[in-house]
């Protein structure tokens, strides 16, 4: 009997997928090139992806044979999870592989919008010297909004309470005992804006949340505000956002993820006070480690017989 089918399609590290071809007939295609992905897809028992690849009605309709959805990684908006669930296709993802990673990379912006390392790096670099032209502003006593407070918010918070920041977050399902770890206030979604320097975005991408940051919620801000966003585009609107940089209203944002990626046409790029990365939240050796290595387990458990175990 042939091996059941495993589709790589998007980059995991080479020594997992490698481990999974001792038993299965791993193949490998570019999931965000649509084509490639409809292409490949009908053979397929197993897909693994991670955000780049969107794994819709039209990918599941064309995947007779799938019975495991796994995705190396955290947020699920790239997955019709309703739709597979119909088809009897088991959904898996990695829900702690990464956060500690995401909630680094949270601190380092927040850091670098206090303090423009990089422009005063890349400064000095050319040759100049110009110590008054890099400025910035301390941390401490500045409060900052966790909008989400679940496994990387919490991370978040913890974080910055030891830059000595006052916290506060806003999550309708915030659980006392994540308050009592973190220190943090909980406050409706306005009081969190009028009061915040910085406010970071921890929730995922649903039909709730996009959006969830729009013109009305910006205009609450407290003057100077920064704002870092790794959760996902979609949820701040960019163009309300780049409005209020513009007219000065906000000093800075730091956004790891837009609404499409890459974010060619988005009005953020280039504008003063943005740093933008690519996506990158999860981007480290141990997170890549972790969240194929999860979702590699799944796809064993599901075609070897019985369901992912959430708990392993
Ligand atoms: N940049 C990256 O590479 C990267 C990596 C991992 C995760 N993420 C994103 O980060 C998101 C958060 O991850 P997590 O592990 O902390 O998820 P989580 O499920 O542990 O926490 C999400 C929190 O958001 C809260 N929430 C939901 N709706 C809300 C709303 N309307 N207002 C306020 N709070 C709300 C929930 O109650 C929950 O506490 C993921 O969904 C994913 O999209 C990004
Ligand atoms: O695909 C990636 O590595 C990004 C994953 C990240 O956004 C997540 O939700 O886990």
């Amino acid at each position: 009997m042939p091996s059941p089918v495993v589709l790589v399609a998007d980059p995991l590290p080479a020594h997992l997928t490698a481990e999974l071809a001792a038993d299965f007939d791993v193949r490998h295609c570019t999931g965000s090139d649509r084509a490639q992905l409809l292409a490949a897809v009908p053979e397929a028992s197993a897909l693994l992806v991670r955000s780049a690849t969107r794994v819709d009605l039209e990918v599941l309709d064309a995947a007779p044979r799938l019975r495991v959805v796994a995705r190396a990684g955290v947020g699920l908006d790239n997955v019709d999870v309703a739709a597979a669930a119909r088809a009897g296709v088991v959904v898996a993802n990695a829900p702690y592989s990464n956060v500690v990673s995401v909630a680094e990379l949270t601190v380092g912006l927040v850091v670098a919008l206090a303090r423009p390392i990089l422009p005063a790096s890349e400064s000095v670099h050319a040759g100049h010297w110009r110590r008054a032209d890099f400025q910035g502003v301390e941390l401490a006593g500045s409060t900052v909004g966790v909008l989400g407070l679940g496994k990387v918010g919490e991370l978040v918070a913890g974080r910055l309470r030891a830059f000595d920041m006052r916290v506060l977050t806003h999550d309708p399902h915030v659980r006392d005992d994540a308050l009592e770890r973190t220190g943090a206030q909980a406050v409706a979604l306005e009081e969190l804006l009028r009061q915040s320097d910085v406010l970071t975005v921890h929730v995922p991408l649903t039909d709730a949340t996009r959006g969830l940051i729009g013109e009305r919620e910006l205009s609450w801000a407290k003057p100077g505000l920064r704002l870092v966003n790794t959760a996902r585009g979609g949820i701040v609107d960019e163009f309300a956002l780049a409005q209020a940089l513009k007219e000065g209203r906000m000093a800075g944002a730091a956004l790891d993820v837009f609404e499409f990626e890459p974010p060619l046409s988005s009005p953020l790029l280039g504008l003063p006070g943005v740093i933008a990365t690519p996506h990158i939240g999860a981007g480290t050796a141990q997170a890549q480690e972790r969240a194929g290595r999860e979702a590699v387990r799944a796809v064993r458990q599901v075609l070897t017989g019985g369901a992912p175990d959430p708990a392993a």
